[in-house]
């Protein structure tokens, strides 16, 4: 089967759980707090500067000229795309650079970040692909969903159309293509780890927006006092 066929499968929990979140619910229907989208910005900011140093490393550990080309690529429409539309978006909701450098990194952003760079390491240059690949893959599901109705928020329906571009959707066919010929020939052992790697980012993605909808921070440890200590089931 497939490597995308066969990950789309075993994803679906997650990322059906991504699109019912409030997040995502709140973003299409314009009930979003703007102090979440901020918190999102924010965080996702420190996401998205590792994501396009993370081609660069991919590339230069891959042997296969194929996805050198394509990191260096995803790596330039990133700069030009994503990232230039995020700069606008810091300049419409006055988010400083200031501000960017006094918000603390999230547990859920650093975890995501640092899985994806582990696979350079602990992994293999496929496993980091894998690992990478949710991100435009996801974001343009949920683009294409939301741009269905379209978000009365002239900001959220400019995020929305990011992801729904038809750039995005040629660009992630092609890592797809890509992606498939190195799952093909990979050896049983890296296949199974290409699995694991995109199914915990694929997690994570769902953790991204708990993660800014909570406006999750790192615990206090005794620092308030006595911390309580309940075991969960
Ligand atoms: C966490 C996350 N995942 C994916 C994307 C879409 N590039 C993003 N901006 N942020």
């Amino acid at each position: 089967m497939l490597f995308t066929k066969l990950v789309r499968q075993k994803v679906t929990p997650y990322w059906e759980g991504s699109f019912q979140h409030p997040f995502i619910q709140e973003l299409e229907s314009d009930n979003l707090v703007p102090e979440i989208f901020r918190y999102y910005l924010i965080q996702d900011q420190y996401y998205l500067s590792h994501f396009s140093r993370l081609h660069f490393l991919i590339a230069q550990q891959t042997t296969d000229k194929a996805v050198a080309d394509l990191m260096v690529a995803e790596a330039k429409g990133l700069a030009s795309g994503e990232l230039a539309v995020r700069r606008d978006f810091f300049k419409q909701l006055a988010i400083t650079d200031k501000e960017v450098a006094q918000t603390p990194v999230a547990p859920t952003a650093y975890h995501y970040v640092s899985h994806m760079y582990r696979q350079l390491i602990d992994g293999t240059s496929n496993t980091a692909f894998a690992a990478a690949l949710p991100c435009s893959w996801l974001y343009h599901e949920i683009g294409v969903r939301l741009n269905q109705h379209g978000s009365p928020d002239p900001l959220y329906q400019q995020w929305i159309a990011t992801y729904a571009d038809k750039t995005a959707a040629a660009q992630l066919q092609q890592a797809c293509r890509v992606i498939n010929r190195l799952y093909q020939k990979s050896s049983v052992a890296e296949q199974q780890a290409m699995v694991q790697a995109l199914c915990i980012s694929s997690q994570l993605e769902y953790a991204f927006w708990q993660m800014a909808y909570t406006f999750e921070r790192w615990p206090k440890g005794a620092a308030n006092g006595s911390p309580k200590h309940v075991r969960q089931r």
